[in-house]
């Protein structure tokens, strides 16, 4: 069998266990808030976000976001009755999954609490918001990403405090585009800081000044960034914070990124190493104009 094929059924068991395990979950638990299972938008959003996405136009959307640092955009998003709500699901979850002693999967490697919503059912409410409520935000602000194809997510809840996961190292998410809201509870610290966007190539090179971002979460607000925007969370030094985060991904992005490899324009390093070409080639058109003309009036 050829290698390719090798880890294509490799996937493909991995698919069909995470599938099994869903089944497994979806079957046995019981949901607490059986209407945040479908999208009530009016009683998940607040007017003004309500409001602007209905608008749908650029003005609309820019009038309800701050962008403290340039491609990082915050916005008021959710109603503090939707944050508890979810709050309490998830406590819920968690009961129902200490109590069962089921095994269940955290949301990423760098977490060891937290739960992925997709995996007990939240799976399609997810979705309906990424895509009538998210795409709309990133077709304007993150076409460059695919911000206008997106067409799966990631999402789940980070939990920190003394006695849950307390910061978050520096790195990059496996997303297109993040959602990233607080749902609360009373914390303090926890602050989300951001050093710039970065392609695979210069995930590890220097910041600039203009780059260095760091932003105190509120319940109910959202923060919007490329996933490839830099970022880490600092530690929660009291109180609890419980994170909803939904990595949204585009399929179409992702094939056109492999054809399209030694430039990426919405890399900040990419960016100054292009200026820094141009620059070169203004220098030196400059320099050779200069031998011409010293040449043509000796
Ligand atoms: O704790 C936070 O607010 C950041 C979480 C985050 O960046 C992530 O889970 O990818
Ligand atoms: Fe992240």
């Amino acid at each position: 069998m050829h290698l390719r094929d090798n880890r294509f059924e490799q996937e493909l068991l991995k698919v069909q266990r995470h599938r099994e395990y869903r089944k497994k979950i979806i079957s046995n638990y019981q949901p607490l808030h059986r209407e945040l299972y479908t999208m009530h938008a009016v009683n998940f959003f607040v007017p003004s976000f309500l409001k602007a996405i209905n608008d749908n136009t650029k003005e609309s959307l820019r009038s309800i976001m701050i962008e403290p640092s340039p491609g990082v955009y915050t916005f008021e998003m959710l109603q503090p009755h939707f944050c508890e709500l979810l709050l309490s699901e998830v406590e819920n979850f968690e009961r129902w999954v200490h109590e069962t002693k089921f095994r269940i999967m955290r949301p990423n490697t760098m977490n060891k609490y937290g739960a992925v919503l997709d995996d007990f059912g939240l799976e399609t409410m997810l979705d309906k918001l990424m895509e009538d409520f998210i795409c709309p935000i990133s077709r304007v602000f993150f076409p460059e990403v695919g911000g206008s194809t997106l067409d799966s997510h990631h999402g789940f809840v980070v939990e920190y405090g003394m006695d849950r996961d307390v910061d978050l190292g520096f790195h990059v998410d496996d997303s297109e585009v993040t959602l990233n809201v607080c749902l609360g509870k009373q914390f303090s610290g926890g602050e989300l800081f951001f050093r710039g966007i970065r392609c695979d190539n210069h995930v590890h090179s220097g910041t600039e000044q203009e780059e260095i971002l760091d932003y105190s979460h509120v319940p109910g607000r959202a923060v919007l960034h490329r996933g490839r925007h830099r970022h880490g969370a600092r530690a929660t030094t009291s109180g609890r914070r419980v994170n909803l985060l939904l990595w949204c991904r585009s399929s179409v992005f992702r094939e056109l990124k492999k054809y399209q490899k030694e430039f990426s324009s919405w890399c900040g390093e990419c960016q100054r190493e292009k200026k820094e070409r141009q620059l070169l080639a203004v220098g030196a058109t400059k320099l050779e104009l200069l031998n011409r003309l010293q040449k043509s009036t000796s």
